[in-house]
């Protein structure tokens, strides 16, 4: 942001994942002060009003305070970012391919910053945090590895005419994420739409608003010119100014299928182009020939990442029926091993979930799936850790569901926490069709032995994101994107460029006219 907000509409809040007020903790406090911000008088603010909560170590209170953003705010945004755009457009691709691997490498300098800011930002372990730094400065070394070859065509014409494309950029993007992998979000709408010259003004989710802000100040020390990657703070209102800017050539939102319909409408009223990555109940089928140690590490992975907060998770666990005994309970007896707590400890594997509100809701799936029959294998409690420091985070155990049926609420609906839902099934046609008979289609995944097999089936799955004998890894190399309701546009590999730039055609003639009139 090039400008201190002048306007102080209604500040938002955000409650705390359980931290301990560590050194560590402090030390990431610290450096976001080091860094010597543009919007230095807001941000100190915030920043000492961090700390000062922090010292307090206050598990599920507020940690800081920040002023949205209004429209004023938004459009010194944008502005800021179509004078950045005028610039970074004319450079060639390899010297914006230099900007963007000096802002890898500074990401991967400061990984454990990053990834500490990163835990308190969201609640998720700070081993997966780590992860989602790595996926982060990966992405921006592979579209910094792409940027110098956007290129066009050129189309031989009779006599010696001919035509050629450019790609150009589409000019300033708007970024709107969502909670669940704050830094890896920007950096995967960021580093395509900044390969291809464009400018981003990106909005976080009010949930977690920290980390973004330290992603900006790194492009900046990395030499993008001043006001390319803008951040905006705020909720609804402020992604709408966003949204609705004249100024705004793109949206790349992350989010839920109604604020994705929402955006979508905006965006037509400006005939803007969108991608949109949204919300999922992805199956994840079990064949008996298996390899079974695999499958059930895939189903933990399929499941319970950044607390089961992970829009493509395979969350309809279909097992072939002559397995489902041995498999259900490895699945239960490893689910039952997963460490919570204390998101900075090392061998903490499942944080907090991301507030109070996320929590009760997941809980009321829970409720709902017992009520329409389901067995809880394992989990499903809130779950309260010893530290009495913590016991007001919002930690629950990850639940694995038996007994279930198509019909059941919590296999239909997206939950978006810990929870599995099994289902037997027994044969290929009866899964695939029961696979696809969902309005989502985000992701899918197979475990077999038998290579035939399994590429008949992903093909025959209507989901964008498909895996065999894995679940859940980000190449970033792979596009990602979804069917159906879960979206369009794909983010990550060489497709997403085609989604950050447009093509013109030029059409040259090297003869005479030849007039009709
Ligand atoms: N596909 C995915 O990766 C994710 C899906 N979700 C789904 O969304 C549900 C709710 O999560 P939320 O973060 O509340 O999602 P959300 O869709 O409400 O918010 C996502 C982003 O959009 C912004 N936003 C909200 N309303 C807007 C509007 N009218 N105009 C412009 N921007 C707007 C939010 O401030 C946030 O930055 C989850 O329970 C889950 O089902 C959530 C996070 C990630
Ligand atoms: C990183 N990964 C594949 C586990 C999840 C990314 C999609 C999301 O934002 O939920």
């Amino acid at each position: 942001f090039s400008q201190p907000p002048t306007s102080a509409s209604p500040s938002r809040w955000r409650l705390m994942p359980p931290v301990q007020a560590s050194s560590s903790v402090l030390a990431a406090v610290f450096c976001l002060l080091r860094h010597k911000p543009v919007i230095e008088s807001f941000w100190q603010k915030s920043a000492l009003a961090l700390v000062s909560v922090l010292l307090k170590m206050c598990p599920g209170r507020v940690i800081t305070k920040l002023l949205s953003s209004g429209e004023k705010e938004v459009d010194l945004a944008v502005q800021s970012a179509k004078a950045a755009f005028k610039i970074w457009s004319q450079m060639s691709g390899m010297e914006r391919s230099r900007v963007l691997l000096e802002a890898a490498r500074i990401i991967r300098e400061q990984r454990e910053e990053i990834a500490t800011l990163e835990t308190i930002n969201n609640g998720k372990s700070i081993f997966e945090a780590r992860v989602d730094i790595d996926i982060s400065w990966q992405c921006l070394e592979y579209y910094a590895g792409l940027a110098g070859s956007l290129a066009g065509e050129h189309i031989q014409l009779p006599g010696g005419s001919f035509g050629y494309t450019r790609r150009e950029p589409l000019g300033v993007c708007a970024g709107i994420g969502a909670w669940n992998y704050p830094f890896q979000v920007a950096c995967w709408k960021a580093a395509p739409a900044l390969a291809c010259g464009n400018a981003m003004v990106f909005k976080p989710s009010p949930f977690t608003p920290l980390t973004v802000v330290r992603l900006a100040e790194i492009f900046t020390e990395a030499g993008v010119p001043k006001g390319l990657f803008n951040v905006v703070q705020g909720g609804a209102a402020t992604g709408q100014f966003l949204c609705h800017h004249p100024d705004v050539a793109k949206i790349s939102f992350t989010g839920s299928v109604p604020t994705g319909i929402k955006i979508m409408g905006m965006a037509a009223k400006g005939i803007k182009p969108v991608t949109l990555e949204l919300g999922g109940k992805s199956p994840l089928i079990i064949f008996s020939d298996c390899a079974l140690e695999n499958a059930v590490n895939g189903a933990l992975m399929a499941n319970f990442l950044t607390q089961g907060e992970v829009c493509c998770n395979g969350t309809r666990v279909f097992v072939e029926r002559k397995i489902l005994d041995v498999f259900t309970k490895e699945v239960v007896k490893r689910t039952q091993k997963i460490k919570i707590g204390d998101p900075l400890l090392e061998d903490t594997r499942m944080g907090a979930l991301i507030n109070r509100p996320h929590l009760d809701r997941v809980q009321g799936f829970i409720k709902q799936a017992k009520e329409q029959g389901a067995e809880v294998l394992c989990g499903g409690d809130v779950y309260v850790p010893d530290d009495p420091k913590l016991k007001n985070g919002y930690y629950m155990q990850p639940c694995v569901l038996g007994n279930c049926t198509d019909d059941m609420t919590c296999v239909k609906e997206e939950i978006f926490g810990p929870v599995m839902s099994i289902l037997p099934f027994d044969t290929e046609e009866e899964v695939v069709e029961r696979a696809n008979n969902t309005k989502f289609g985000l992701a899918g995944g197979v475990f077999t032995r038998d290579i035939q097999k399994a590429h008949r089936v992903v093909a025959a799955l209507k989901a964008g994101m498909c895996f065999i004998n894995n679940y859940n890894i980000s190449p970033v190399e792979l596009p990602f994107g979804g069917y159906k309701a879960s979206g369009f546009g794909r983010e990550n590999g060489r497709a997403a460029m085609e989604y950050y730039s447009q093509l013109k055609t030029v059409c040259v003639e090297m003869g005479d006219v030849e007039s009709v009139f």
